[in-house]
């Protein structure tokens, strides 16, 4: 079995069936332990290489982020928050997992899953707009994927079909955690339990994708867990639509139109799901749809919550 202690290293652990004796393997890597390949997309602060590693043949994408550029850019913080994140969530079917990190002089790696038919985005682009069935079965992933991180206090903060990537069997894997937020534990240092940090976090300083931004973050300057349902209501939307519910020419008309809750559906948005919607794009956090509301609410009816089902069902057919 495999733990994860810090990314940088995996402990692999075997039992000898006979003798009972336990044998531990310490596995560190490096760069030279991976065949680098193409480049699979550049952030402002990093560059994602698909790479394969030379003993075991597995494909992996490592992120590759250049420590000049991030101590310049002053983005060292969101370095150590997207490794702290991603190792805290550790493993989840709908979460890229953080294999290994390791550095050379010049540049930080981060070794995560390959999710090898890109992002979300391309294909409601590639479809223009997804059936019911298939948004349900991506609105339930997308669902279990947050509920997981906030239940491990994580809240993303900018959840976009950009950063929901799809694996081999096209299911879904949310990546990018450098503008995460994590709540840590409830127990301060001395270990007393207290309340500083109730559910409803207020964080201010980082905004998100304009299109996917919350109105709480907007007015109040504040964001908690609430947040990341307000852009699942975005997305949802936009798996149908093929658009987001709120996109102006600018950012600051779009922001416009969110504080004001001005969207509009096509002709022929179906109806449950615009009610769906409309109980989870609500100005108020403390108003709006939890994720246990979602879950029951009638546009995910006959959707089987339990975790292995969730992620072993096929995906339906895209139209
Ligand atoms: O936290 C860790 O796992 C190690 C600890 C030792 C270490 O030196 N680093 C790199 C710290 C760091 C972060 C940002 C820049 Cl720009 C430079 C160095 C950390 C690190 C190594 C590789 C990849 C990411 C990180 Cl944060």
């Amino acid at each position: 079995d495999w733990q994860q202690r810090g990314a940088a290293t995996l402990i692999e652990t075997e039992k000898n069936a006979e003798t009972g004796e336990v044998r531990t393997k310490i596995i560190k890597k490096g760069v030279t332990d991976f065949k680098f390949g193409r480049t699979l997309g550049e952030g402002s602060y990093s560059t994602v290489v698909a790479a394969v590693d030379r003993q075991t043949g597995k494909e992996y994408a490592i992120k590759v982020l250049d420590k000049r550029h991030i101590i310049k850019e002053k983005k060292v913080k969101y370095v150590n928050i997207e490794k702290n994140t991603l190792n805290r969530l550790g493993e989840h079917p709908g979460i890229v997992r953080l294999y290994y990190t390791f550095q050379d002089e010049r540049s930080l790696y981060f070794v995560l899953d390959f999710a090898s038919n890109g992002e979300l985005l391309s294909l409601i682009k590639k479809l223009g707009t997804l059936d019911i069935e298939c948004t349900r079965y991506y609105g339930a992933q997308l669902l279990d994927a947050v509920e997981f991180m906030h239940n491990n206090g994580v809240y993303h903060r900018d959840l976009k079909p950009e950063n929901i990537l799809l694996d081999d069997k096209m299911r879904i894997k949310i990546t990018d955690f450098g503008t995460a937020k994590m709540i840590d534990s409830l127990k301060d240092s001395n270990g007393k339990d207290t309340d500083k940090y109730p559910s409803d976090i207020r964080t201010s300083s980082f905004v998100g994708t304009a299109e996917y931004v919350s109105p709480e973050l907007l007015t109040e300057k504040a964001t908690g867990k609430e947040a990341d349902l307000w852009a699942f209501g975005c997305i949802i939307y936009q798996l149908i639509a093929g658009r987001p519910p709120f996109k102006a020419g600018n950012e600051y008309q779009t922001f416009q139109k969110i504080v004001k809750l001005q969207y509009s559906y096509s002709p022929g948005f179906p109806y449950l799901a615009r009610d769906l919607i409309k109980r989870v794009l609500v100005l108020n956090p403390k108003d709006r749809y939890s994720i246990e509301q979602i879950k029951n609410h009638p546009f995910f009816e006959g959707i089987n919550w339990d975790r292995k089902s969730l992620w072993k069902r096929p995906h339906p057919r895209l139209l």
